[in-house]
């Protein structure tokens, strides 16, 4: 989720397309700003503790509280996932530790190998894939702050040329995810081995791609990873009043979701996973996930934080995003069986009336 757009800021009426100069890669890669801007707003109001994103902002922005909130349910409930990943055991066995890695795809500057890090609590290995221009942006505030640096292991190796960084628990990869072969060949490269248990992230990225790229993606993990889960977290719901004016909003910045009219529904991505090889499959919009999946205790916490009185514009932004994920363990381990949510009720959404449009429609 990116900062608003209000809708007087382009000023088109829906389908229009006024402006649309189609998806450029630069865009794309300006999303990982916004987003990296509005995770420091959300540390700085005391939503989450993150000590490292500050050192990847130019400048502090504070956001709204709709998009703090937003921020924060999208960081709680993928903690909720990675704490379960890392915790989990296989049935037989439950008390050997077991190896275990997590691949972030399109990672941006996000900060979680270094807060997982600093909690003591990080998977043996963590690899972060993006393209050249981010990672060597990423690479260069890795090398020139000490307080990031001290994070990794003593022997990392930062690769300016390639705008890498190697070591034996981060490795930052860069890649294009529409080219799966380059890919695949460049997390070799990185020592990645898929028959390690592995979590995927693809926080708001699988999105910009066409269908058949992410598909391509999709189908790729799930042929090669036999043990495992992943996560996405993106945009649903292109239909409605909101919905339109996400993606014109989107589109007017040369970053469309290309991807959202393939799989416009949680159902929709689910069946993506299910079509793609893992064995199993869920997906909730964020509004179910807000309202009965995250610790209750620390929502009452955070919705302290702020006067908050967009409640209506907060349920229908959050309708419009989803966590998806798709589970396989081909060897029947058990690790994963209760991977996910938990139980899993209704959306809110289908307890109220049709949503109206936005005041504050907002992007990624
Ligand atoms: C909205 S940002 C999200 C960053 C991060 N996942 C997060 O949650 O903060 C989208 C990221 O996906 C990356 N991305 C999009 N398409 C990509 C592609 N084809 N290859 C590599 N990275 C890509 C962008 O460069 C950007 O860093």
């Amino acid at each position: 989720m990116e900062p608003p757009l209000y809708p007087g800021r382009f000023g088109s009426s829906p389908g229009s397309g006024v402006g649309f100069a189609g998806s450029s890669d630069a865009s794309v890669m300006g999303t990982n700003d916004d987003a990296t801007v509005s995770k420091a707003s959300c540390t700085k109001m005391g939503y989450v503790k993150d000590d490292f994103v500050k050192y990847f902002i130019k400048r502090f922005t504070k956001r709204a509280p709709v998009i703090n909130r937003g921020y924060y349910a999208r960081w709680a409930a993928v903690r909720k996932l990675l704490h379960q990943f890392l915790t989990a055991a296989p049935s037989e066995n439950p008390n050997v530790p077991v190896k275990k890695q997590v691949l972030s795809l399109g990672a941006g500057f996000d900060t979680t190998y270094f807060q997982l890090q600093a909690e003591g609590t990080a998977p043996a290995v963590y690899y972060e894939v993006d393209f050249l221009e981010v990672t060597s942006r990423k690479m260069a505030a890795i090398a020139h702050h000490l307080e990031l640096c001290n994070i990794l292991p003593k022997y990392a190796q930062v690769q300016k040329d390639k705008g890498e960084v190697r070591s034996s628990n981060y490795n930052l990869v860069a890649a294009d995810l529409r080219n799966v072969s380059s890919l695949e060949e460049a997390l070799k490269g990185a020592g990645f081995d898929p028959s390690v248990p592995t979590l995927i992230l693809a926080e708001c990225v699988l999105i910009y791609l066409e269908a058949k790229d992410s598909e391509a993606l999709i189908r790729w993990a799930g042929d090669k990873i036999k043990t495992g889960v992943f996560v996405i977290y993106e945009q649903i719901r292109p239909d409605d009043a909101f919905g339109q004016q996400m993606i014109r909003n989107l589109e007017m910045r040369g970053c469309p979701l290309l991807g959202i009219e393939a799989t416009p529904t949680p159902e929709a991505k689910k069946q993506r996973f299910l079509n793609a090889g893992w064995q199993r499959a869920e997906a909730l919009d964020m509004d179910a996930i807000y309202t009965h999946h995250l610790a209750k205790a620390d929502v009452q916490r955070i919705e302290k934080l702020e006067i908050f009185d967009e409640f209506e514009e907060w349920h229908i932004m959050q309708e419009h995003y989803c966590i998806a994920l798709g589970v396989s363990d081909y060897h029947q381990t058990g690790m994963f069986d209760r991977f996910g949510f938990w139980p899993t009720p209704a959306s809110p959404r289908t307890q109220r009336r049709s949503p109206g449009t936005p005041r504050t429609p907002v992007g990624d």
